[in-house]
């Protein structure tokens, strides 16, 4: 379009197009269309954009996050000015600009926030999802559920994409089928025997830095478990032994007074007594190739020999190959990138951060930054923290200090087991589970939710599709006809129901009562129910000690749902949406509205025991799953009592990081699983 056009296009010609694809009737629709979109980032900036150019003039756009540099690469919304912004502002200023028919109203906030209730939601008539984590997806698939408002979910990782329609009864839910879960690795495998770069790198962000920097813990517990699972017994005792020497370490590292060296401690420790220690263990490298323990000195000078690697375990028939450190197959390996470029800072080319690192670089980088060799090491600067008033470190792929530490631990390690080492940036991406963003998906995808809204506005459900953007040239889209919800799905086969009320007041047992009505009268008989907020327990057939509190002193406030379960499982679950009353309410009316029509559950076959949650496809971390079976008495429920969760372990932390510790080396372990995230 040319320049001198532009300025008079009119408004008729700025819709004509999307007039003749929409056709009159809907297009005449959407001025008046209220939209939520949830997520201003790299989605949402693309989506913003095509729905106001669509046509659509009632948003409201949501995001609780403000606007990063790193952001601007993608969210083209937002410019250098506008970093350190509201990201729903900024983007709702910038996109009223494309069109002056639409209404665009920004939200700085947490879409879990409490007034976000069921109510909020109804005032929609379609949800669309440009969020990154598990967590806001599943909360609003719930609340869209509840609400009955369609929604339209979405996700990108790298060249892959996603989009999913979801209609609560139509077509499936978001936790009608169970997500992929995380990579996982043997314990094993992460302390004794790796074999891949990953390997290394999870133990020295999730198992080294922690062991020096982090909690005091005792890893006892873990080491017990692995060893009922049937781990190595021999290699558990070995790991216990390491245990109680990393003590030692820890205290010189937050000891002011110590005059010790501590990195070369580290050094001696990690990366030469516990290599000796297991090398000590023949019967481990029968079949695997042994490791090497490092020298400090002969690294320092660059006469230290090294194994071959890229090896698999069993390509060296467990034979170690001894060459020079520098050479790798007749090539100097270092410092060159994977097509033989030098990008050593002496030629001035490449940057610092993606150059091969040679294990002198890897040692210097873990005495003194390869930028500077007056900086105190990585480990020097962790421990002055300590000693500065930080009580614990964790890994965080921008603070500087762990991810040095971490890639000189993670590649010494590589070098001590014959593994292709990793540069910083490798190390980082994944360190920090870093997927690059493409823009060009997202661009694609914000594309493809705007064709589902629609066949969703239209109710041309049968043009509903689950749409992927693939990594395969010949196909890059795919797209999968709507599967029905899972008859067993813990969230969309709920019936929902709202009740509004004044929480301070009402007691659950008003609740309950007022929603279950009378049993008899509604063909369902007198039903023994038990009753949960989320996991909680709250009442069940045999306790009933929380009925007279007040729905406030049980923490079950406004945006909260209870699940009122029926103990036989001949109903199904009813859950209730806690909403607030009314400005307008009379003083003297009783302190609740129940809904207009109560709640009728379909009859079902249900397992014996349901629980609010289940089934077990939804579910996955048993320790955060509590008893439901209903017992003669339970402790009474003193507000939010949820379920211990004492000091993480570090079997819990590696999971924190995406990386599941197996409880056996023998579990199977997945093939990569791409989760859109
Ligand atoms: N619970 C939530 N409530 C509101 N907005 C959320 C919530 N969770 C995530 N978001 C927003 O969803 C958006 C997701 O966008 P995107 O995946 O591009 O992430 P980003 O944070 O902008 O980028 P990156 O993670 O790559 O730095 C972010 O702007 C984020 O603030
Ligand atoms: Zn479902």
């Amino acid at each position: 379009m040319s320049s001198s056009v532009a300025p008079n296009l009119s408004r008729a010609g700025r819709s004509t197009h999307a007039q003749a694809i929409l056709g009159p009737e809907l297009y005449a629709r959407l001025p008046n269309t209220k939209v939520l979109l949830v997520g201003a980032g790299g989605i949402g900036c693309e989506l913003l954009k095509n729905i106001v150019l669509t046509g659509f003039g009632d948003i409201t756009l949501l995001d609780l996050d403000t606007i990063d540099l790193s952001n601007l690469n993608r969210q083209f919304l937002f410019r250098k000015k506008d970093v350190k912004q509201s990201k729903a502002l900024v983007a709702a200023q910038t996109a009223s600009a494309f069109n002056p028919n639409v209404h665009i109203i920004p939200i700085l906030a947490n879409i879990k926030e409490p007034q976000f209730d069921v109510d909020w939601f109804q005032s929609f008539d379609l949800v669309l999802n440009a969020l990154d984590n598990l967590e806001a997806r599943r909360h609003v698939n719930k609340m869209c559920m509840a609400a009955g408002v369609p929604l339209v979910e979405s996700g990108t990782a790298g060249y892959l994409g996603q989009v999913q329609p979801l209609l609560k009864d139509r077509t499936e839910c978001f936790d009608c089928v169970t997500k992929p879960t995380p990579k996982s690795f043997p314990v094993c495998t992460i302390r004794s025997t790796p074999s891949q770069p990953i390997h290394c790198i999870v133990w020295a962000k999730s198992y080294l830095l922690p062991q020096l920097f982090g909690e005091d813990e005792d890893g006892g517990a873990e080491l017990d478990e692995a060893e009922k699972q049937g781990e190595n017994a021999q290699e558990i005792a070995a790991l216990r032994k390491e245990a109680l020497a990393y003590k030692a370490v820890r205290s010189i590292l937050r000891s002011a007074s110590s005059t010790e060296d501590a990195p070369r401690m580290i050094f001696q420790k990690v990366f030469q007594s516990d290599i000796l220690n297991l090398l000590s263990m023949e019967d481990m490298w029968r079949s695997r190739a042994a490791p090497t323990p490092l020298d400090f000195d002969s690294i320092k000078e660059g006469t230290f020999s090294l194994r071959e690697t890229h090896k698999p375990a069993s390509a060296t028939n467990g034979k170690s190959l001894a060459l020079p450190e520098g050479k790798m197959n007749g090539v100097k390996t270092s410092p060159l990138n994977g097509n033989g470029v030098s990008t050593s800072p002496q030629n001035g080319t490449g940057l610092k951060d993606q150059r091969a690192l040679s294990l002198q670089d890897v040692l210097a980088l873990f005495i003194s930054r390869y930028t500077d060799g007056n900086l105190p090491t990585s480990s020097d600067r962790l421990a002055a923290r300590l000693r500065g008033g930080e009580e614990t470190i964790a890994f965080d792929k921008d603070d500087d200090d762990t991810l040095d530490f971490v890639t000189a631990t993670a590649n010494l390690r590589a070098a001590a087991y014959g593994i292709e080492r990793k540069t910083r940036w490798e190390v980082k991406e994944i360190a920090g589970n870093i997927i690059p963003a493409i823009a060009t998906t997202n661009a694609i995808i914000s594309g493809l939710i705007v064709l589902q809204a629609l066949h969703l506005l239209r109710k041309s459900y049968q043009l509903l599709k689950n749409v992927h953007v693939q990594f395969k040239p010949a196909v890059p889209l795919s797209t999968i006809n709507m599967c029905s919800p899972n008859p067993h799905c813990g969230i969309c086969r709920d019936t929902y129901t709202k009740f509004l009320c004044d929480p301070a007041i009402v007691t659950l047992g008003e609740l309950v009562d007022g929603i279950l009505g009378d049993g008899e009268a509604r063909g369902t008989g007198k039903r023994e129910v038990s009753v949960y907020e989320d996991k909680r327990v709250l009442s069940d057939p045999d306790w009933d000690d929380n009925n007279d509190r007040t729905l406030e002193s049980l923490n079950v406030t406004r945006g909260k749902f209870v699940s009122i379960v029926d103990e036989e499982g001949e109903w199904g679950t009813i859950a209730v949406a806690i909403g607030v009353l009314p400005p307008n309410h009379p003083s003297d009316a009783p302190p609740f509205i129940l809904p207009p029509q109560l709640p009728r559950p379909p009859r079902q076959v249900r397992p014996a025991t349901p629980t609010p949650t289940e089934p077990s496809r939804k579910r996955s971390a048993p320790d955060d799953e509590i008893e439901v079976e209903p017992s003669a008495k339970r402790p009474r429920t003193n507000g939010p009592s949820l379920p211990d969760v004492s000091s993480p372990s570090k079997k819990r932390r590696l999971e924190d990081d995406g990386f599941l510790m197996l409880d056996s080396a023998t579990d199977k372990l997945d093939d990569d699983v791409i989760e859109i995230d």
